[in-house]
C-alpha cells in the first residue's frame, strides 16, 4: 500500500504514520509492502487519494492545546468518497534548534509550522521576544528549511525551527533549548484516511466523525441537533462549528461522537440528525486510539433499541389493510 503525509521525514504526522504502521491496520489486507510518500499539505495528499495516487493519508485532525486542525476538517468536509478508518495519538514536545550553536540571545526568527508555533508562543515571547515567527508547512520542513542554510549565512545562527526532537536530530541541527511547549502532555490526534473505504468493523471502543449543516438560521436549531444526540445517548468527544463559506454566519458543525455506526444509538441519532439537517457528511467509524468503552444505560443499549423496534413492528402487524 501507498500511505501519503504530511511530510517531510520526522514531522509529527510521519511518526504518526509510523505508530499505526507498527500495529494492525483496519480494512484493507495488509500485503506488509508500505511505500511512505511525503507532501507538502494535506490538501495535496487529499487530492492524490482521491486521484488513487495514494491508498491512504495521514493527517492531523485535533491537538489537545489548540483544538481542530481547521485545514484537515475542511478539506475531509469538503471531499467526497473518502472515509476515516483509524485514529492515532502522538505525544508532542518541541526544541528549538539552528544550523550552528547558537544562542537564545541571537535569534532574530522562528521557523515552523503556525501551530507550533502557537503551542511555543508563551516561550517565544518570554525568552526572545524580539525574534518574529516564519510560516513553515511543517514542523521537520522547518527544520530542514533551516538545515540548508549556508554556513556563511547570518540565518544559520540567528533562525531557528520549533520541531520534533526527532527532527532536529535528523536534520542534524543545534539544540538551543528543548520542551518549549507551553502545555506539557499535549497530544495531537491524527486520523487515517483511506478511498472509498470500508468502515472498520464495531470494537467497542469507537468514535464517528460527521459534518452536520442545520437546516434552518433560527434560535433552537443547534438546540434540536445536541438533543438529538442526548436522546439516543450519544456522547460528543469534539464539536466544532466551521465557516460554510458562502456568507457570514453561515457554519457547519464538526463532531465526533462516542461509538459506532453499528452501535443501535449511534445510528438512530444519525437518522435524527439525517431528518432535521440539510446535510451530513459521514466521514467514519474507527476505532479509538484510547480504548476507552463509553458507558451506555440500560435504555441506550442495542437490547433496549431492538425490543423497542419489535415492539412497535407489533403494533404495526395489526393495522388494518384494505
Ligand atoms: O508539522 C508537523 O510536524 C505536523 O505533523 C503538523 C502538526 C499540526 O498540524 O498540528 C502536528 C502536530 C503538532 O501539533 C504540530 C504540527
Amino acid at each position: 500500500m501507498r500511505y501519503g503525509f504530511l511530510g517531510p521525514e520526522t514531522t509529527f504526522t510521519h511518526q504518526a504514520l509510523l505508530q499505526a504502521l507498527m500495529g494492525p491496520l483496519p480494512v484493507r489486507p495488509d500485503d506488509g509492502e508500505h511505500t511512505l510518500v511525503p507532501y507538502r499539505s494535506v490538501a495535496e495528499a487529499i487530492g492524490d487519494l482521491v486521484a488513487g495516487d495514494v491508498d491512504a493519508m495521514m493527517a492531523p485532525i485535533e491537538n489537545s492545546v489548540e483544538g481542530g486542525v481547521s485545514g484537515t476538517l475542511d478539506v475531509l468536509a469538503a471531499t467526497g468518497g473518502i472515509t476515516i478508518v483509524a485514529e492515532q495519538i502522538v505525544p508532542i514536545t518541541f526544541v528549538l534548534a539552528t544550523r550552528v550553536p547558537s544562542s537564545l540571545d541571537a535569534l532574530e526568527a522562528v521557523y515552523s509550522h503556525p501551530h507550533a508555533q502557537a503551542q511555543c508562543q508563551g516561550f517565544v515571547r518570554g525568552n526572545i521576544p524580539g525574534a518574529s515567527p516564519q510560516p513553515a508547512l511543517s514542523t521537520a520542513a522547518a527544520a530542514r528549511e533551516i538545515a540548508e542554510l549556508d554556513d556563511a549565512d547570518p540565518r544559520a545562527r540567528t533562525a531557528a525551527a520549533i520541531c520534533s526532537p526527532l527532527a532536529a536530530e535528523h536534520f542534524g541541527l543545534h539544540v538551543v533549548s528543548e520542551g518549549i511547549e507551553d502545555t506539557k502532555g499535549a497530544e495531537t490526534r491524527f486520523v487515517l484516511v483511506e478511498r472509498d473505504g470500508l468502515i472498520p468493523a464495531r470494537t467497542g471502543a469507537d468514535k464517528t466523525t460527521i459534518v452536520a449543516h442545520l437546516a434552518h438560521d433560527r434560535s433552537g436549531s443547534l438546540l434540536e441537533m445536541l438533543e438529538v444526540l442526548s436522546s439516543n445517548g450519544v456522547n460528543l468527544s469534539r464539536i466544532e462549528s466551521r465557516p460554510i463559506g458562502d456568507a457570514l454566519g453561515r457554519y457547519s458543525f464538526s463532531l465526533d461522537l462516542e461509538g459506532h455506526i453499528e452501535d443501535r444509538r449511534v445510528a438512530s441519532a444519525l437518522r435524527g440528525l439525517h431528518r432535521i439537517c440539510s446535510r451530513i457528511v459521514f466521514l467514519g467509524s474507527y476505532s479509538r486510539a484510547d480504548g476507552s468503552v463509553p458507558y451506555v444505560v440500560d435504555h441506550n443499549t442495542d437490547t433496549a433499541y431492538e425490543e423497542a423496534r419489535s415492539f412497535v413492528a407489533g403494533l404495526e402487524a395489526l393495522i388494518a389493510r384494505d
